[in-house]
């Protein structure tokens, strides 16, 4: 028998062998396999990214990514020094985009869904309550990541399940075919009905339709049947019911208008709530008597559940004076249709009297089971195992990309100062803290982390945030709001007193999906500026465009895109800034 050190050697010495081959990122995966294959669908995603090393056969790049991958099952069982020798060989940049993935694969539908969904015989449990399967069970569904959710849910309780409908974006299941996630479509012969619409992420007849079909389905059901929904982000575009006499048309015009005069979410879904027959509620209205079960896939920071996708399963009043402020602040009050007056304008209670409204919200259980929070717990759990002293500053950072960017800069300064950070320091971060959604104490909390690392030389250290930052656009390229931040990180750093090899700084969509680019987002360090510059590429011209995608897609080859493709879930952003580790020498090899 071979003995385990000897196999994890021959290991270290493959990625001895491998090191001075540049890794391309997009090569990173969790298994050997789809590391090799997501190395090559990446290049056919984008044209516009060209690596000539990857062609038909597995590149040293993938070969590089099962050495990690494989690495991964053995590390806890491996000699101390053999895993120091193994994680210090990695880049920071692979190590980051490891980092990334595991937070992306801790929130994949399937994996929510089993850890929402436990089964014993025919007992459901839901957090904490239990539920008996009867051949009673109906399932509906609305949002990016639910075909996956659906396709996991049919696996586990489909034995039960009568019927089921789900809305989900325009193509997804063709593109999730192309990218070999199976495992995210449904089975022939499923007894759901997938429903696709919502083009560009707009209210449009088809979704229109698939929620007609899904008011249809709940508004039959008794108080014998159980009614399961599954919701993620994208869900309010996917369920569009107009309160009559509006028209589609009418609702799309006013939620175009709101969200493109920079409404925030809570102020957008607040008015889609009182414009809608589903949302608010009414879905759960709809279905009573039944017991309905809700999974819910958080994209809203501090996972409000009035709110994810308008809150269908969550009775919300509607109070017409807020919704009147939230258009008045828009400009939206005196331009708006008739019909949308005349229904804000109604005085008749949107539902019961409080005694039965409290009955019918017993019938209603809604339950998290997956967040922003729990990709970047899983992302730092990842990121110790790769030698970093990991610290989550926040999973709700928000705000101009402008002041977040700033943020990061000021953070990595704080954390690579060779001796004590300027006095000043500390409270221009904490200035920023209002601006960024993070708490003081967050912020403190962070800089103490970053500090005691400072205290051991340069530190190892991994910040992790997350959230969703905004960009105001003024210009006409094409970018996203990672792709916007990781740039801009990357113009703070430039300049500044840091180690030799870093700090690192990553920003991504766990969509897959930065704005309407192929990219999730994009690595950068302090490099950037110059490394463009030398390139003929000016930085600061593709900011003043918003063309952050085609500044990446160009500069070296696009190495610094992250391009993990369509990903099938949805938790917002993740950002990390990593602080390079004190080198350690290895001896004997
Ligand atoms: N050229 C651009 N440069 C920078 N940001 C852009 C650009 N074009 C669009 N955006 C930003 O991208 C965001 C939309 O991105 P995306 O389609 O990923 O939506 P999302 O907010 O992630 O949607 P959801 O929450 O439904 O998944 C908007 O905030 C918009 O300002
Ligand atoms: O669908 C929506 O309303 C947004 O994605 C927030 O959940």
């Amino acid at each position: 028998m071979v003995k385990l050190e000897s196999i994890i050697t021959q290991r270290v010495h493959i990625q001895l062998e491998l090191s001075s081959v540049p890794i391309l990122p997009h090569c990173l995966s969790a298994d050997p396999d789809s590391a090799i294959h997501s190395s090559h669908t990446a290049h056919r995603g984008n044209p516009e990214v060209h690596h000539t090393r990857c062609t038909g056969a597995p590149c040293k790049d993938s070969l590089m990514a099962c050495v990690v991958s494989l690495y991964r099952p053995l590390s806890l069982l491996a000699p101390v020094g053999v895993r120091r020798a193994i994680v210090y060989r990695m880049s920071l940049d692979m190590r980051a985009r490891e980092v990334f993935a595991t937070a992306i694969e801790a929130v994949q539908p399937d994996i929510v869904v089993r850890r929402g969904l436990e089964r014993t015989g025919d007992t459901l449990l839901v957090n904490g309550r239990s539920f008996t399967l009867k051949n009673n069970l109906h399932l509906v569904g609305f949002g990016k990541a639910v075909l996956g959710m659906a396709a996991e849910a049919e696996r586990i309780v489909g034995d039960h399940l009568v019927r089921g409908v789900i809305s989900v974006p325009h193509g997804i299941q063709e593109t999730i075919r192309q990218h070999g996630k199976d495992q995210m479509l449904l089975k022939d012969g499923s007894h759901i009905t997938v429903m696709e619409g919502a083009k560009h992420n707009l209210p449009d007849a088809d979704a229109q339709r698939a929620a007609e079909c899904i008011k249809e389905l709940v508004s039959t059901l008794t108080e014998n049947d159980m009614l399961l929904v599954l919701i993620s982000g994208g869900g309010s575009a996917l369920l569009p019911a107009p309160v009559p006499p509006i028209s589609l048309q009418e609702k799309q015009d006013v939620t175009r208008r709101l969200a493109g005069a920079g409404a925030t979410i809570q102020e957008l879904n607040s008015v889609r709530r009182a414009l809608s027959i589903l949302k608010g509620g009414g879905l759960a209205h709809c279905a009573h008597p039944a017991q309905v079960v809700a999974l819910v896939l958080s994209d809203v920071i501090g996972d409000p559940l009035d709110l994810i996708a308008s809150g269908p399963t969550v009775w919300t009043e509607v109070w017409p004076e807020e919704i009147w402020s939230v258009l008045e602040r828009y400009g939206l009050s005196s331009s708006l249709p008739v019909s949308v007056k005349e229904v804000l304008g109604r005085s008749a209670p949107r539902w019961e009297k409080s005694g039965e409204q409290s009955d019918r919200a017993a019938h209603v259980l809604n339950a998290v089971i997956g967040s922003n929070s729990i990709a970047l717990e899983c992302a730092g759990r990842r990121a110790r195992e790769l030698g970093f002293r990991p610290v989550v500053l926040s999973p709700g950072v928000c705000g101009d990309v402008q002041s977040v960017s700033r943020l990061y800069g000021l953070l990595a300064r704080f954390a690579c100062s060779r001796d004590e950070p300027p006095p000043e320091l500390p409270a221009e971060i904490l200035k920023l803290g209002p601006e960024t959604g993070v708490e003081s104490w967050d912020l403190c909390r962070a800089m103490q982390v970053l500090g005691e690392g400072r205290g051991e030389g340069w530190g190892a250290t991994c910040l992790l945030a997350g959230g969703e930052p905004t960009v105001q656009l003024t210009g006409k390229g094409r970018g996203g709001r990672n792709q916007e931040l990781a740039l801009r990180v990357g113009l703070e750093l430039e300049g500044m007193e840091l180690p030799p090899k870093g700090p690192l700084f990553l920003s991504g969509g766990t969509d897959g999906q930065d704005g309407p680019t192929e990219a999730a987002g994009a690595v950068t360090d302090a490099g950037l500026g110059k490394e463009a510059r030398a390139q003929g590429l000016d930085p600061d011209g593709f900011l003043v465009n918003n063309d952050s995608f085609t500044f990446f897609s160009r500069l070296s080859g696009g190495q610094r895109l992250l391009l993990p493709g369509l990903t099938g879930t949805n938790v917002m952003d993740v950002h990390m800034l990593l602080i390079p580790p004190i080198p350690i020498v290895v001896s004997g090899r």
